[in-house]
């Protein structure tokens, strides 16, 4: 996918099913509509990784699922679990997601079990790549590093 890495600022956090917390135990961040129709057409379906940052908190390792959640429908969605333990929920307020690579396509499930179990080797395999210096640096040119010491650095 060549428009990646794809930062997606500005999404602020809304309600989506109620699922993610309470029958998966993976709360996921759903972005709005405007958010989801900016992705660039290369990204398509499919689970991918990368960083977020609430507001200008501190920037986390994160999951992301890109689906069509209803049949036949051609809107895709956007959902995101942050690796990270929050005290308080974040609807309303804005979270900013950097897509950095992709891990698989989305799959149908035969029970809750396997699809959890899936997640969890999702957020396994999403900690372990983005360790690599490459996707390191990612995060502080997205994030974190003012953008005249970035320049500076070139
Ligand atoms: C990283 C990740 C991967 C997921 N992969 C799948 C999948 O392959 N198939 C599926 O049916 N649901 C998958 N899900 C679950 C749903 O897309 C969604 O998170 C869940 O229904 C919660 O929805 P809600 O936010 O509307 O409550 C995945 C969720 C995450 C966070
Ligand atoms: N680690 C986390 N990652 C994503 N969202 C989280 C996390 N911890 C708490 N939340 C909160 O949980 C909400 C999502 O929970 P979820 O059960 O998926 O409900 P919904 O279906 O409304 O998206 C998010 O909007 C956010 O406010
Ligand atoms: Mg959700």
């Amino acid at each position: 996918m060549r428009s990646l890495p794809y930062l997606a600022r500005q999404g602020q956090v809304v309600w989506g099913f109620g699922r993610g917390s309470k029958q998966l135990g993976i709360p996921t961040a759903n972005f709005p509509e405007q958010v989801v129709d900016n992705l660039p057409a290369d990204v398509s379906t499919g689970i991918y990784y990368g960083w977020a940052s609430v507001v200008s908190g501190d920037v986390h390792k994160i999951v992301s699922i890109v689906w069509n959640p209803y049949y036949k429908n051609m809107k895709k969605s956007m959902e995101t679990h942050i690796i990270h333990t929050f005290e308080e929920n974040s609807y309303g307020e804005i979270l900013s997601v950097a897509i950095v690579g992709w891990l698989r396509p989305e799959k149908n499930f035969d029970s809750l079990e396997l699809l959890i179990s899936a997640i969890q080797g999702d957020i396994e395999e999403a900690k372990k790549q983005l360790d690599v210096p490459e996707y390191l640096k990612l995060k502080d040119n997205f994030f974190q590093v003012p953008k005249s010491k970035i320049m500076n650095n070139h």
